[in-house]
Parts: C-alpha cells; sequence; structure tokens
C-alpha cells in the first residue's frame, strides 16, 4: 500500500463489538492500545496498564475480526530487557491473538525489537510521543521540534527498519518531520497528530467517535458530529484517510 500510495486506515478497539464494526468498514489495522487504560478504565495515563489486561482485551477484539490486521501494544514496563520483551510478547501472540505487537522507543530498544523479530513476530515500532514515558516527558506534548531530536528520530526508524519492524506509529510530531521520515524508510509510517504525509492515520477510536469525558487531544476529529451513527462515523473516517482530508492543517503541528 506504501508503493501504491494508499493511505492505510487504522483505529483502537478494546472489544468484539467495536472491533466488527471496524474490521466491516474496511479498517485495515485494528489497534489494541494500551490507551484502554485511559478510556476504558478511567486512569490517568497508560502507566499502570499490564501484559494480562492486554492480551483480555486483544483476545476478545480477534472474536470481532476478520479480515484486519491485529495489532497488540506491549505496555509499560513489559520490554525491559530482550528475553521479557519476548516472554510477553508471546503472552499477546498465543493468548491474545495479535498478529503483530506494537513497543513505544528507538534505538534502546532495538535489541528487544530483533529478539522478537528473531522468533517470527512481527512487530511495530512506537517514536515520537511516548505515553508510556510520560512520567519523564512531564505531559503529552509534541516531540521532534528541534533539529537533533528530529535527526534522532529519522535515525530512530531507520534502525527499527533495519532491526525488522514492519511499521512504525509516529506520534504527535511535526508535520514536516513525519514527511522526512516516510521518506527514510520502505516501511509504512503510520501517523497520529503527525499530519497528512505518512503512509497511514491511526486514532483513539473514542475520540473519534466523542466518547471523550470532555478531552480530546487537539490532532483528533469528532467524525459523530456529522456521521450521527457510529458506522457511518467510522466510514467517514476511513474515506477521509484515505482521499487525504484527514488530518487538515487544524489537526496537524
Ligand atoms: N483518548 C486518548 N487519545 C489519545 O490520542 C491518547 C490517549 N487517550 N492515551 C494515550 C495517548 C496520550 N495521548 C495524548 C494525549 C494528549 C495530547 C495533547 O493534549 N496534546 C496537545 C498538544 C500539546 C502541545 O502543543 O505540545 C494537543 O493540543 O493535542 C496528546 C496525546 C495520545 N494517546
Ligand atoms: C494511539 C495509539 C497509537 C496507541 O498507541 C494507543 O492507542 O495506545
Ligand atoms: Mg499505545
Amino acid at each position: 500500500m506504501k508503493k501504491r500510495g494508499e493511505k492505510i486506515v487504522s483505529l483502537t478497539a478494546y472489544d468484539a463489538s467495536f472491533a466488527h464494526i471496524l474490521d466491516k468498514t474496511g479498517v485495515e489495522m485494528v489497534l489494541v492500545g494500551d490507551s484502554l487504560g485511559m478510556v476504558v478504565q478511567g486512569q490517568s495515563s497508560t502507566v499502570p496498564v499490564t501484559v494480562e489486561e492486554m492480551a483480555y482485551h486483544s483476545k476478545i477484539v480477534s472474536r470481532g475480526l476478520e479480515r484486519a490486521l491485529l495489532v497488540t501494544d506491549l505496555p509499560f514496563m513489559s520490554y525491559p530487557d530482550p528475553h521479557t520483551a519476548v516472554d510477553n510478547a508471546a503472552i499477546l501472540m498465543q493468548q491474545g491473538y495479535a498478529n503483530m505487537v506494537k513497543l513505544e522507543g528507538g534505538q534502546k530498544i532495538l535489541d528487544s525489537v530483533q529478539h522478537i523479530v528473531d522468533q517470527g513476530i512481527p512487530v511495530c515500532g512506537h517514536l515520537g510521543l511516548l505515553p508510556q514515558s510520560v512520567n519523564q516527558l512531564g505531559g503529552y506534548r509534541v516531540q521532534g521540534k528541534d533539529d537533533t531530536q528530529a535527526n534522532i528520530m529519522i535515525e530512530d526508524a531507520k534502525c527499527l527498519e533495519q532491526a525488522g519492524a514492519s511499521a512504525i506509529v509516529v506520534e504527535c510530531i511535526p508535520s514536516s518531520l513525519a514527511k522526512r521520515i516516510t521518506a527514510s524508510v520502505s516501511i509504512p509510517i503510520i501517523g497520529i497528530g503527525a499530519g497528512v504525509e505518512c503512509d497511514g492515520q491511526v486514532l483513539v477510536s473514542y475520540d473519534m467517535l466523542d466518547i471523550t469525558a470532555g478531552k480530546r487531544p487537539n490532532f483528533s476529529k469528532d467524525f459523530m458530529l456529522e456521521a450521527g451513527n457510529v458506522s457511518a462515523a467510522v466510514n467517514a473516517y476511513v474515506e477521509a484517510v484515505k482521499n487525504k482530508t484527514f488530518p487538515a492543517e487544524e489537526h496537524s503541528f
């Protein structure tokens, strides 16, 4: 799809009924995000989420899917070293029925990425804003704004590709940097708050359906407003990503 210039559409899901709607609407990649800690569990970050919780939600999401690729987040502290990373990735594959696992970070986690890939498990990287590091970052802010940070992120993307990653999510970074990263690797770059020039887009499904308890990141959009029902809202998102009308300038940095 990257080679063909066809945008890859992704949304998060945390249960089977939701997953079924995304699957039948043509969402290509369904992400069981550790964002479930915030939108499902009501916690103030993703840090408390466990491997067991991720495996459970991944398992129930898998029952709603027929076509979409199921990608499941490895949560905070589940990949502190390559051996532990492989063990936990195996749990998400065998108990969560994931097709691919996602880990946050660049060069620091390369050994873990390599070991997981060596076991035949597809890996998705995650660069830019890393919510599992929110306590170091001090908040959810745009990343990669200066040249040094930007160049490190491009190098991280190349290293992840080299280590065998199949795709990379880039979160909350300037559109210009996302464009450079997308041009620097041959694996698909899936953006969230990263502008329209990535190979695909992902959003937290609750945000685009306005199930938000009042707060939604500025890069997201309420697709429920005009659509009126869930399937129509998801369909409007799929169409908007495919024809590059989402994200617009107002959803980008
Ligand atoms: N509901 C929800 N949506 C998400 O997109 C999301 C989660 N939860 N939980 C995990 C992370 C945390 N995320 C977030 C949360 C807040 C902002 C936010 O408020 N960003 C500001 C940018 C601030 C700046 O200018 O630097 C914004 O206005 O969007 C961004 C990402 C993304 N992920
Ligand atoms: C926002 C996406 C990329 C994510 O990691 C999550 O939902 O946890
Ligand atoms: Mg996540």
